[in-house]
């Protein structure tokens, strides 16, 4: 259940709710996380400073110029932004899409609710509800509601996506998110404006192209922003894998169906928002790691792609044919996101009878290829038969290790009398 964080009688009158909250409660959608827009005609930096302060929640200017500032609270932040122009009108006129240009004045809500029961339904109300009531006033210039009504996503104006055209990427993400259509001449400028995308910061685009591919729709339209070569720039089509891409989605699902312990990989946090799912989606995607350099991903995303990418053919000849030696080899080397080139070989044409033994193996903690257990440590090398620090000590070990996996040693003295029998 959504509660507001506080109370808007706190808040000046006008202070106005828009953009995706709006939206989203028309829709009766719910989210995990409270994201509130909130506009006002004056004092927004001095009104969220002011909330932060009242309820002790996180405060950050986001655009000193523009007027935009951040409450962080603990379950949710809102946004409180200047309005843009000389009337609320004015300001819904100036952004993306029909459907996120509904604002709502916020005493509405509170109001409407002191004459209820006479309680503060700010702070108490769950935000899912209080949509239904139809004594609302939705300001709605640019026919947004009825969008909604129709799932279809519309602009506002060409120029509104000219003059950020982050906006077209969003406008295939909401899609996407939304389950709804984009609207002929919109998706036809969409498709014109696309070359003004590479203007765009690579983090801006990074980020945006997380959320497409995060979301449960996000290949199918990523497919259709690749075919209207909206990403041309970022992702150009002569590095692109469509086939193994189009596969990946199910692959995934189906993976998670037969162990679900993998869902815990796939989610993990690879850099700020973006988890391991994007990077593994990418990879799918492209054939080069190189390809993906002006996205500017984090360290941790680069290591997987080219890890991933690098060691895909090498799995696709060893899968169903490796000794003991070579999978406890290749477990060592792309141990960190083994499951990542399972799932590329999958989408690739592998058959996953021939890779689930690999999983379960990846999966099981005591498994003796994949997570051998030391007999023997380079201390003991160092210790007991006196053999000084050297590269040849890594040597040493490996080749117990070797001789462990395969069976032909078990206990520590084994080990010693190994490495005596090899020096
Ligand atoms: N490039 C952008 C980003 C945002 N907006 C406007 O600002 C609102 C809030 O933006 P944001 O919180 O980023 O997106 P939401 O639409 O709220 O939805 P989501 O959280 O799904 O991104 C949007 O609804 C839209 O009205 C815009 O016009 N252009």
């Amino acid at each position: 259940m959504q509660q507001f964080p506080f109370d808007f009688n706190d808040l000046p009158t006008p202070t106005y709710l828009v953009g995706g909250w709006v939206r989203d409660r028309l829709l009766n959608r719910q989210s995990k996380y409270l994201d509130l827009d909130f506009v006002l005609p004056e004092k927004a930096v001095e009104t969220a400073q002011a909330i932060a302060r009242k309820y002790k929640a996180g405060f950050v200017v986001l655009d000193a110029e523009r007027q935009i500032a951040r409450v962080v609270f603990k379950n949710g932040t809102a946004d409180f932004a200047q309005q843009m122009g000389r009337s609320i009108e004015a300001d819904l006129g100036r952004r993306d899409f029909c459907m996120n240009a509904i604002a709502l004045e916020c005493h509405q809500i509170s109001q409407n609710n002191d004459q209820n029961n006479d309680q503060n339904i700010s702070a108490s109300t769950n935000a899912q509800d209080f949509l239904s009531e139809s004594s609302y006033h939705f300001i709605d210039p640019l026919n947004g509601i009825r969008d909604l009504q129709e799932q279809k996503i519309r602009m506002v104006a060409p120029e509104n996506l000219a003059e950020d055209p982050l906006r077209i990427l969003r406008g295939y993400r909401q899609a996407a998110q939304l389950g709804f259509a984009i609207e002929g001449l919109t998706r036809q400028v969409l498709i014109k404006f696309a070359p003004k995308l590479k203007s765009i910061a690579a983090e801006r685009v990074r980020t945006e192209l997380g959320y497409l591919l995060s979301t449960q729709n996000g290949n199918q339209w990523m497919l259709e922003a690749i075919s209207d070569r909206i990403l041309e720039d970022w992702l150009p089509s002569q590095h692109l894998n469509l086939a193994r891409f189009t596969q990946i989605g199910g692959v995934i699902r189906d993976l998670l169906a037969k162990f679900p312990h993998l869902d815990l990989f796939f989610s993990k946090q690879l850099a700020g928002d973006r988890y391991a799912l994007v990077t593994i989606e990418l990879a799918a995607l492209t054939n080069s790691a190189t390809a993906l350099e002006p996205l500017g991903l984090s360290r941790a995303e680069q290591r997987w792609l080219v890890g991933i990418l690098r060691y895909l053919p090498q799995f696709m000849t060893l899968v169903s044919q490796a000794t003991r030696t070579a999978q406890y080899k290749f477990f060592q080397a792309t141990l960190e996101f083994f499951p990542a080139i399972a799932a590329l070989a999958l989408a690739s044409g592998c058959d996953l009878e021939s890779i689930a033994p690999w999983l379960e193996r990846w999966l099981n903690p005591h498994d003796a290829i994949a997570y051998p257990v030391a007999l023997i440590s380079g201390d003991d090398l160092r210790n007991e038969l006196g053999i000084p620090p050297s590269p040849k000590i890594g040597e040493l070990l490996e080749s117990v290790k070797i001789a462990q996996v395969e069976g032909k040693i078990q206990s520590k003295q084994e080990a010693i009398d190994l490495i005596q029998s090899i020096m």
